[in-house]
């Protein structure tokens, strides 16, 4: 094969590496012309999100000229966009990976509709998720609501997908299509300054961190609820773009045999339950899954959402995760529960409003996965945390980050403070306070509500939604978490 046959496009979305990428595999694997291009059509990303995608199209874009090949960028409609490259580089094939967020699915029916009627080969390969959603099914033959049979389910059937090796060289068409800058994709306001020495987007960056992993695993069961340590893999926003296969992890972990390694397949299995809920439940990430929400009376409450937004609410492990977020765009797992559950339980304020925030400042922000865990917060999600169950922010910051060390990273107004008063600066003595240059409701704000009253506000609302959304939460299969020895 050579160039003068007709070219095959490749379109990348959020799979953006060359290693075990099925549609570069196949594509390459017939020895004809490939055109790898992305389309920027979507107006919704979050802005970390734009920043890490930018980034990682580079990282990609340069990866692909090692093989002699490039980028080709598009903005626009997808549709129009996928359709005027087949007719100006004259290709005959598309090939994608398939993806399962609502609006991706919703598209590309419609490019495969138009793609066909035109005669040009669609070859769909698998996507980054263990399971394709429509393929398990409860013994009843109802998409999956509790984790748990969802998990074994899947952990049983799940087989890897033979790999797909990066290939060592693509031939390139006779003529290019035309394309879009790519470096204007990127994102180069102030605010991404801590992002940028924090994190390497793209497949090198994703494969450096899981070099890494061995090493986290070995405590993992533990170390994973400890914001105040390098306990967990980091490879969300690499997992959230593609740049490692989730295929890849599944069979490197395999053959470790490290005693956590079932831990943490459990976690990529939360990630496919995500996936699984919102292909079912397409409005996960806008209407309560659990309908009997819907009465919950949500406050409006602005100046409150701005002092959680800016880490200013008086809770030193909030304020840390929340500053943690704005630099870095991440937050650890635990303290995004605790963040998550003071916004809607201490503040009872709604749990999309917290959503919307994290999807603007999450490097990871993945629909499915931010829907589903502010559900599962809230308490109105499947398979949720029980109503009752309200973190509290003080006790929760001693279990998990008893020296203080988080929060003394995130919150230097509060560095020198004493450890016993680190996660209450309220109980420290007024010498202490003076001795750390802490000045409370200057320097750092006081309380923005009384824990204790708060999380009686929210049981009594809770529990005025009607027993009948609280006997179907308390009566919901919690164990797959609840049981956890590190959940709360
Ligand atoms: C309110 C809230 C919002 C969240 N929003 C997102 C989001 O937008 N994108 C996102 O990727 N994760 C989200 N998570 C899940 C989780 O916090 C992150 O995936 C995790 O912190 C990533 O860190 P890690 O890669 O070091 O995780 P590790 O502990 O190393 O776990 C390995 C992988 O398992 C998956 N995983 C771990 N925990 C979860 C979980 N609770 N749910 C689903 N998958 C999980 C992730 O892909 C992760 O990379 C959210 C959690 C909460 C409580």
């Amino acid at each position: 094969m050579n160039r003068t046959h007709p070219p095959i496009l490749i379109w990348l979305r959020r799979d953006l590496r060359l290693d075990d990428n099925p549609a570069i595999f196949h594509a390459a694997k017939t020895g004809r012309p490939v055109i790898p291009f992305f389309v920027d059509d979507d107006k919704h990303l979050g802005g970390a999100a734009r920043w890490w995608r930018g980034r990682s199209l580079l990282a990609l874009d340069s990866a692909l000229r090692s093989l002699g090949s490039h980028l080709v960028v598009r903005r626009g409609d997808a549709l129009d966009q996928v359709m005027s490259l087949a007719q100006e580089s004259g290709a005959t094939a598309l090939h994608f990976n398939r993806r399962l967020e609502p609006r991706g699915l919703a598209i590309d029916a419609k490019v495969v509709t138009a793609a066909r009627a035109a005669g040009i080969e669609i070859v769909e390969h698998h996507g980054n998720r263990l399971h394709d959603p429509w393929t398990l099914k409860t013994l009843k033959g109802d998409p999956f609501r509790v984790f748990t049979p969802f998990w074994r389910r899947l952990a049983e059937s799940y087989q890897p997908p033979a790999p797909c090796p990066a290939p060592t060289a693509l031939t390139a068409p006779s003529t290019w299509p035309g394309a879009s800058d790519l470096a204007a994709l990127e994102e180069h306001a102030p605010w991404t300054a801590g992002m940028t020495t924090q994190w390497r987007p793209g497949e090198a960056g994703a494969q450096a961190m899981l070099q890494r992993l061995p090493e986290k695993l070995a405590d993992y069961g533990t170390a994973r609820d400890r914001p105040d340590i390098e306990g967990t893999s980091r490879l969300s926003p690499h997992l959230a773009w593609g740049e490692i296969s989730v295929h890849a992890l599944w069979r490197q972990l395999s053959q470790e045999g490290s005693p956590s390694q079932n831990g943490y397949l459990r976690e990529l299995g939360w990630r496919d339950f995500n996936s699984h809920l919102l292909y079912h439940f397409p409005r996960l990430p806008v209407d309560n899954w659990n309908r009997q929400f819907d009465a919950f009376p949500y406050r409006s409450a602005p100046t409150q959402l701005a002092a959680w937004q800016k880490g200013l609410t008086g809770y030193p492990i909030v304020d840390a995760g929340m500053r943690e977020l704005w630099t870095t765009g991440w937050m650890h797992n635990r303290v995004r529960m605790i963040t998550a559950s003071f916004l809607i339980k201490d503040l009872l304020l709604d749990w999309r409003d917290g959503e919307k925030w994290f999807w603007d400042t999450l490097v990871d922000a993945d629909l499915a996965q931010n829907a589903g865990n502010w559900q599962w917060v809230a308490g109105s999600g499947a398979d949720a945390a029980p109503y009752f169950r309200v973190f509290n922010p003080i006790t929760q910051g001693i279990k998990f980050d008893p020296e203080g060390t988080y929060v003394r990273r995130w919150l230097p107004e509060l560095a020198k403070l004493p450890t016993h008063a680190i996660h209450e600066p309220s109980t420290a003595s007024l010498s202490e306070l003076s001795a750390a240059h802490v000045s409370l409701g200057r320097s750092y704000p006081l309380p923005l509500v009384d824990h204790a009253k708060a999380r009686l506000r929210a049981l009594a609302t809770l529990k005025a939604l009607g027993t009948a959304a609280a006997a179907e939460l308390a009566t919901t299969d919690v164990s797959s978490r609840q049981n956890s020895p590190n959940l709360i």
